[in-house]
């Protein structure tokens, strides 16, 4: 089969979060399974480059219509640790993808409906004919929409399109300038209840919407958040929508990519291990306070990763920090806020607990930093508002750091509470589990986890050699994609 990915992120080039590593992974595993793959992303001038090879013009004139007049844009090609990707770069006074960020600029929705446009030039002007587009978020749910209203028409109509939700909570919201810009004009006709018209703002057309009402089949990223967000106040305002659609519409867990995320060959990390033998888990622990400046002590080491977001459950990130340091154990954060509230408050901690050895806060993105975090940390918390599918707490199971979680989403469906889980034999239970959004619900998991460390290391052992022994890798999900790929195209 011939699938092309049209999305805003491909890690490590492009990554801001989860999708990029979704792409990316999901990307490599059809192509293991012998298909063929190419990635449509944006040119951004902030993207890794060191991690392009033979990046070169692919093709020099791509007129894309716009606004009734055209834009020339570049389309460069070249491999992301062997995946074909083609980035598009618009030649333009309007700074699209030049504006030293990936998300956040004033102008995003024309940004990325201009990518979703000039993605379908693409494809049609090189005569590319993939049997499926996969599509990724808001930043793309335009794309079905102009495939079936547009493209359609101009020798596409073979083509079909499966559209992944990440996230519900952003649906991209734009009003007329963007059926002007993109062709599709017809005001009335776009802005109906049936088609992109938002469900609550009756003058806001949702980019979102119009990806689940157009595309083939639409999928989100674990089977509990398509329960809670068809059924729950997490679908964003999509539960009706989701319920009318529900024949094509499901949840299919992530995986992590293996290769990425493998503590046996790790680069990132100077000593590698097995499930079977942890020795150098303990030397990258100690290899990760060294470079972080924490003291050495026998004690635990507790770790968030993430984006600190809302949806990440900041107060109770915040609170595991204090938490961890009264049960004399250590915390080490990695992230990063794009919100200036929330940004200043970790900048804020951080300071004050710069001299504490037992705490380090880093703010920022660090993939680099990450691997070691994920290979030096005895635990992982992930406590998460809401959390579709979350990738952290199964990198984590990879590197044998045992995730603490709220019972939201994706988190459900991959950890299972080694002392309550009743669904699970104890031998295949990997972690803990919390429900309520208080801090005595997190302590109380976070004392179950700690107690174990300090009391029956052997247990604790046991229990991270559990989590390393699940297959939470791109194996099953590949196959469940090519499932739907399948009977879409046949339709
Ligand atoms: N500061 C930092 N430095 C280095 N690396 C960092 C980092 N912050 C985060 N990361 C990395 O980014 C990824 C984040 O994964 P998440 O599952 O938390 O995704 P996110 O919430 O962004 O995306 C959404 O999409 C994904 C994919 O579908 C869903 O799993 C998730 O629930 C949904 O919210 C991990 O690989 C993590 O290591």
């Amino acid at each position: 089969m011939y699938i092309v990915q049209i999305a805003s992120e491909c890690a490590p080039v492009i990554k801001a979060g989860g999708l990029g590593d979704v792409v990316y992974g999901l990307s490599r595993e059809l192509e293991m399974r012998g298909h063929t793959v190419e990635l449509i992303l944006p040119m951004y001038d902030c993207m890794r480059y060191d991690h392009i090879w033979g990046l070169h013009v692919a093709y020099e004139n791509l007129s894309v219509p716009w606004y009734g007049g055209v834009i020339r844009c570049s389309v460069y090609c070249g491999w992301v640790y062997g995946r074909l990707c083609f980035f598009i770069q618009p030649h333009s006074q309007d700074k699209f993808f030049n504006q030293g960020r990936y998300y956040g600029c004033v102008d995003d929705n024309i940004r990325f409906a201009f990518f979703s446009k000039a993605a379908l030039e693409f494809l049609l002007q090189s005569n590319k004919r993939p049997d499926v587009i996969h599509c990724h978020d808001w930043q793309t749910g335009l794309v079905p929409v102009m495939l079936f209203e547009i493209y359609k028409y101009q020798g596409m109509e073979n083509q079909r399109v499966c559209y992944t939700i990440h996230n519900f909570k952003h649906q991209g919201l734009g009003g007329s300038d963007v059926l002007w810009a993109t062709g599709l004009n017809r005001e009335e006709y776009y802005f109906h209840y049936d088609r992109l018209g938002d469900n609550f703002n009756p003058f806001a057309l949702n980019f979102m919407k119009g990806g689940i009402v157009y595309s083939n089949y639409v999928t989100t990223v674990s089977p509990h958040h398509a329960w809670e967000a068809r059924c729950t106040e997490i679908g964003y305002g999509f539960g009706h929508t989701l319920h009318l659609y529900q024949d094509k519409f499901s949840g299919i867990l992530n995986g992590i990519d293996y290769e990425v995320w493998n503590p046996e060959s790790d680069r990132y990390i100077p000593h590698s291990y097995t499930k079977d033998d942890l020795t150098g888990k303990a030397k990258n622990k100690q290899a990760l306070r060294e470079r972080l400046l924490l003291r050495e002590v026998d004690r635990p080491l507790v770790c968030f990763i993430g984006r600190l977001d809302e949806q990440k459950g900041v107060h109770l990130v915040h609170h595991a920090i204090y938490h961890t340091l009264q049960r004399s154990a250590q915390f080490v954060l990695l992230g990063s806020a794009t919100e200036a509230g929330i940004n200043d408050h970790f900048w804020h901690e951080k300071q004050f607990l710069n001299d504490n050895p037992d705490v380090h806060l880093e703010l920022g993105f660090n993939e680099e930093l990450s691997h070691l975090i994920y290979a030096g940390a005895d635990l992982i918390v992930v406590p998460s508002n809401y959390e579709p599918c979350g990738l952290t707490q199964m990198i984590g199971f990879r590197y044998g750091a045992v995730p603490i979680v709220r019972g939201v989403g994706g988190l459900v469906n991959t950890v299972f509470d080694r002392d309550y889980d009743e669904n699970h034999l104890p031998e295949a239970r990997n972690g803990y589990v919390f429900y309520e959004t208080d801090y005595a619900a997190l302590e109380s998991a976070m004392d179950r986890a700690l107690d174990l460390w300090y009391d029956q290391p052997g247990e604790f052992r046991q229990c991270q050699q559990q989590g390393m022994h699940y297959d939470y890798s791109w194996n099953y999900p590949g196959k469940d994609y090519l499932e739907i790929y399948d009977r879409i195209r046949h339709k």
